[in-house]
């Protein structure tokens, strides 16, 4: 009997995008405390670790904002080639990194989805070890929306997203609905997204 090898199981590059100004909270988000304890940085970093173990990267913006969210220098960063340019230069920079790191895709999240769990995470990994070459995507249920910025993407697409990046619009939700990808839902409340102080209140439901 002739011993067939194992594939290697494919490499998730874990990446949590933190390079945003804030504008709209007008103090970082990253610094905001979460219910169950800890940052939003900390605790999206925590969900993201539980995921892609030992392989995970903060997405930011530059060397300064690190020191700004007093990130410590275990945690491995990536930093915006161009100041910015928003989230899909965050996602641009990691997918060429992951590619010469030899990782298969990156699993992206951003900071702040404070009620995301870590279920969520995992199923969308099982989506994509199915079919590693397609870009796999949240999409919150009710009203049904994409969420490009939760979702694995294979690093084979790292020109479409250059083309994103060099777009007018760079809209990751534009170049995306129209391309192809799969989908896996995701209620709206473990989306939910804060943006702005009003958005703290009323307190968040973990459950
Ligand atoms: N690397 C990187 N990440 C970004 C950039 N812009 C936004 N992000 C991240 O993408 C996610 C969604 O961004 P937004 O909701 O627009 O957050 P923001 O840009 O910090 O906030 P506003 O300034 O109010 O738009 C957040 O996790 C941000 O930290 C960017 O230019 N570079
Ligand atoms: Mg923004």
């Amino acid at each position: 009997m002739i011993a067939m090898p194992h594939a290697a199981p494919p490499r998730l590059l874990g990446v949590l995008l933190a390079g945003g100004l804030s504008s709209r909270m007008g103090t970082p988000k990253a610094l905001l405390p979460h219910p169950s304890g800890g940052t939003f940085l900390t605790h999206s970093l925590q969900r993201l670790q539980s995921v892609c173990a030992d392989e995970v990267v903060v997405s930011l913006a530059s060397e300064d904002h690190r020191e700004q969210l007093r990130l410590p220098s275990s945690v491995p960063a990536l930093f915006d080639a161009q100041p910015a340019m928003g989230p899909a230069m965050g996602v641009w920079v990691a997918l060429q990194h992951a590619a010469s790191n030899g990782d298969d895709g990156c699993l992206f999240t951003p900071v702040d989805l404070p009620n995301l769990l870590v279920d969520d995470l995992l199923t969308l990994v099982r989506a994509w070890r199915e079919s590693p070459r397609q870009i796999v995507l949240a999409q919150q249920e009710d009203p049904e929306r994409l969420q490009p910025l939760v979702g694995i993407y294979p690093v084979g697409c790292v020109q479409q997203i250059q083309r994103v990046v060099e777009s007018d619009h760079r809209s990751l939700y534009r170049s995306l609905r129209s391309n192809d990808h799969r989908t896996v839902a995701i209620s709206r409340e473990r989306l939910r997204n804060v943006n702005t102080p009003a958005d703290l209140g009323p307190p968040f439901d973990n459950t």
